[in-house]
């Protein structure tokens, strides 16, 4: 990546907040869920996806609630939560990503109507995890690594300021993202403020 290295301020990294038998009884319920296509811009992206507490509709940025959480997931919730040092129940939306081989996720900020404080696991498989921010006309990068069973935290600048993207991964992939839901989003107001998304596929 061009630009000059900064590591974003607010950016967490944790490995091995579960250890190999957890990912295994994970990956054994995220395997069995329904997932459905994305479609952005008039496409539908490799990768597939489930919602928990609240879906999150990619054209319309509307968030409603859905199905809770499944039991079998609520303590990896747990784990998320006292790593990023935040209250169980406010990771009130849970997000499951299947990235097959060539899966990818572009340039985004998470949308505004999440909150603060995004947290994300990696099972399976390992990739990079990039950022990038503008300053002034300078480009500030970082690529960060996922190993599976690892976690990231983005707060600060690195959840509100700084985008990110993961390219292409070489083998198939799962993450759960568990995010907040600000206030002011939460049904029926709609979080009609889109993410500034550059195209995410
Ligand atoms: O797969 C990941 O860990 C990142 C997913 C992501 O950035 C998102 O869904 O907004
Ligand atoms: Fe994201």
């Amino acid at each position: 990546m061009r630009g000059v290295e900064e590591r974003p301020a607010g950016l967490v990294y944790q490995p091995d907040l579960i250890d190999e038998d957890e990912e295994r009884q994970l990956l054994a319920v995220l395997t069995a869920l329904e997932l459905r296509d994305v479609r952005m811009h008039g496409q539908v992206a490799r990768r597939t996806v489930r919602h928990f507490g609240f879906d999150y509709d990619y054209g319309s940025f509307q968030l409603t609630a859905t199905d809770a959480l499944p039991p079998g997931m609520e303590w990896v919730r747990q784990r998320c939560a006292q790593l990023a040092g935040v209250e169980c129940d406010l990771l009130a939306q849970t997000l499951v990503t299947r990235y097959p081989p060539g899966g990818v996720i572009g340039w985004h900020r998470d949308a505004p109507a999440f909150g603060p404080t995004v947290v994300g696991l990696s099972l399976g498989s390992a990739c990079v995890m990039r950022f990038q921010r503008r300053r002034g006309q300078e480009r500030r990068v970082y690529e960060l690594p996922l190993a599976p069973r690892s976690a990231y935290v983005l707060g600060g600048a690195a959840r509100s300021t700084w985008q990110h993207s993961i390219p292409a991964v070489t083998e198939l992939r799962y993450s759960v993202t568990f995010r907040m839901i600000r206030p002011s989003a939460h049904p029926p107001v709609s979080a009609t403020v889109p993410p500034d998304d550059e195209g995410v596929q």
